[in-house]
């Protein structure tokens, strides 16, 4: 059985994607993204589970930059999960009642326009995560009245949901990766994504368009380029790439190869199956059962039986 780190503690969203991802790895709760993918590097646990990008709010930069930056990892899996927040409370609370509002970063941005409507007044502090949140509002003589996070999260630590789906939008959502040392990359399945990190070797007319000619000239279809920077200055950057395909794939290898002629330095993150659509939304977080059958299911249309 496989023990993966993820960011806890348990009921956040990271869980919910590890147990869809793997229904029966042991889960390993850290208190950071960067804890999580620490404990896989040194060897207690075999792979973490984290988020990299949102369908609102666009990338995880502390992902992002682990993944540049860290020691190396390979992403080995894919997840696309839905985000419905909730307001959440102790027992006996009213939407009037809730002057201190406790959350994740994300959930804040993602939960902008409810806040500013129905909780003008509020002060809104960041957690360092949603179960975290919510955890710390379940205790009594907490200094906040409301948690944002998962309804699974409220029915763990004993919360009431004072309001659902109080997102600015109600279709978001996050993609997870399940990453691990590097060792063997999965076998090609003819639906695969490919993650790298490029620094440029140098600032040039033309270096961003030589990059993506490596790309368009092999007909290889990019998804995701996401430009970071390298902390020297305004104006360095280094970049992010996904693309359709698999290392394996020739054109993938050689859009790779070209890579390394025209870039300083490539940083390869794996070849992966692509996520067939949205997960399916828990809605009952203790139920082993649910986790179960939706992980069956994507199981399945991954295996195209659905
Ligand atoms: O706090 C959590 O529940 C998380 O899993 C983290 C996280 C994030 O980092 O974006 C994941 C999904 C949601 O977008 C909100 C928070």
């Amino acid at each position: 059985m496989s023990r993966l780190a993820y960011l806890g503690p348990e009921g956040t969203f990271t869980e919910e994607a590890l147990r869809l991802m793997e229904p029966n790895a042991e889960r390993l709760p850290c208190a950071t993204v960067s804890a999580a993918l620490n404990a896989c590097r040194s060897g207690e646990a075999d792979g973490a589970v984290v988020p990299l990008e949102n369908s609102l709010e666009g990338a995880i930069t502390t992902t992002l930059d682990e993944f540049a930056w860290g020691e190396p990892l390979l992403i080995s899996a894919e997840l696309l999960l839905p985000v419905r927040f909730s307001l959440l409370a102790r027992p006996d609370t009213s939407l009037w009642h809730i002057k201190r509002v406790y959350t994740h970063p994300a959930a804040i941005t993602q939960c902008r326009a409810f806040l500013a409507r129905e909780l003008p007044d509020a002060v809104v502090v960041a957690a360092p995560s949603t179960a975290a949140a919510a955890q710390e509002v379940s205790l009594p003589g907490s200094p906040y009245d409301a948690a944002i996070a998962a309804r699974i999260a409220g029915e763990h630590y004993g919360l009431v949901e004072v309001v659902a789906d109080i997102g600015d939008r109600s279709d978001t959502e996050t993609r997870f990766v399940r990453v691990s040392r590097p060792g063997p990359l999965p076998e090609p399945t003819g639906s695969d994504r490919t993650t790298l990190v490029v620094f440029l070797a140098d600032d040039h007319p033309g270096a961003l368009l030589e990059m993506l000619t490596e790309f368009s000239m092999r007909g290889v279809n990019l998804s995701r380029i996401e430009s970071r920077p390298t902390g020297e200055g305004i104006g360095r950057y280094f970049f992010h790439f996904d693309f359709e395909g698999h290392v394996a794939d020739a054109r993938v290898g050689e859009a790779i190869s070209g890579l390394h002629r025209v870039c300083g330095e490539v940083r390869f993150l794996g070849s992966y199956p692509r996520a067939d659509g949205v997960a399916p939304q828990i809605k009952r977080g203790t139920a082993d059962t649910e986790f179960a059958e939706a992980s069956d299911w994507l199981a399945r249309v991954r295996a195209g039986q659905v």
